[in-house]
């Protein structure tokens, strides 16, 4: 890639709305199908350096620039961004118009929906249309992470995170089946939601995520299972297990190693068996779509009274 980005006019479709014309270049475009991480539960699509590293660091400024109130702490001293409104704690998006950043220059909206609209009709499967309006902005200090946990029901189960500044690998983790017999083999340091339902210890795939990289979740990675970042500053990917290294120097092995387009990881893993990479600060963008939103905007008095979370 990168894709590439739709701005003239007469790029327009038929409807008269702006992107990518499925019709005209399904036929030559990867279908998603190219994208798709394999041997992990369906599905997650990692697509490589969606956006050049001009447009990484433009997106990069405008959210570092962003005032100070747009940015909020959780509990680990994490900071984040909500664009496009904030949800209500029944699950409403009260929204608010989205930045300039997000919506013209890259239109990066605009452009993920197209990639999605085309790739994934490219066999004359149905069309994704996703009209995603709340985008969560995370960032991460080398040694910050997110524990595990689901989105959740608020939104369409697709979501589409771009990764700018650094590496970092992504966790995906299954619940174990209360009503299955116990497996013998179930590690005692597995944990448990607050509704009770217990997180296998070892997580079930890792997925190196590269600046500018794109990742796709969706279906049932995204409604039934948990994804988490470890609080680590460094990675270590191996090719295979190894058994004579301990804790965290033995590494993880990835799920997404044929998808990442990048020769020197690729090139390491194979002479060397490992690539270690130290993390630098790392931005994300969660591009989703909340099903329910409130109609007729906000006002300050009627999203205090829904709860509205600041
Ligand atoms: O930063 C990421 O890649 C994931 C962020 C995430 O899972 C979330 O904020 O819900
Ligand atoms: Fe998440």
């Amino acid at each position: 890639m990168p894709i590439p980005i739709q701005q003239d006019d007469d790029t327009q479709t038929k409807d008269g709305s702006r992107g990518i014309d499925a019709t005209q270049i399904a036929e030559s475009f990867p279908a998603l199908e190219h994208f798709r991480v394999q041997n992990i539960p369906p599905a997650a699509y990692y697509i490589p350096d969606f956006i050049s590293p001009e447009e990484e660091e433009y997106l990069l400024r405008k959210i570092e620039e962003s005032p100070q109130p747009k940015w909020k702490k959780v509990g680990t001293g994490r900071r984040l961004q909500y664009w496009g409104g904030t949800m209500s704690k029944n699950g409403i998006l009260l929204p608010e118009a989205l930045p300039d950043f997000l919506t013209s220059f890259p239109n990066i909206i605009e452009r993920i929906e197209s990639f999605l609209r085309v790739a994934s009709s490219a066999k004359g499967k149905e069309k994704m249309e996703l009209g995603m309006n709340q985008v969560l902005v995370n960032e991460y200090l080398p040694g910050q992470g997110i524990s595990p946990h689901e989105d959740g029901p608020a939104f369409h189960p697709l979501v589409a995170t771009l990764s700018l500044g650094s590496h970092t690998v992504l966790d995906l983790h299954h619940y174990i089946n209360p009503t299955s017999p116990s497996p013998p083999m179930i590690p005692s340091n597995s944990s448990t939601t607050p509704e009770g339902k217990t997180i296998a210890a070892i997580p079930l795939a890792h997925l190196l995520l590269m600046p500018r990289s794109l990742l796709v979740l969706s279906s049932s990675l995204y409604t039934s299972h948990l994804h988490s970042i470890s609080s680590t500053a460094k990675d270590i990917i191996v090719r295979a297990p190894s058994s004579n290294a301990e804790g965290e120097d033995r590494g993880v092995m990835i799920s997404n190693t044929e998808l990442l387009g990048d020769p020197d990881i690729v090139d390491a893993l194979t002479r060397d068996g490992r690539w270690v990479g130290e993390r630098t600060k790392r931005i994300s963008l969660t591009f989703r779509r909340a099903e329910k939103v409130l109609k007729g905007g906000l006002s300050g008095a009627l999203g205090k009274s829904l709860g509205l979370k600041r």
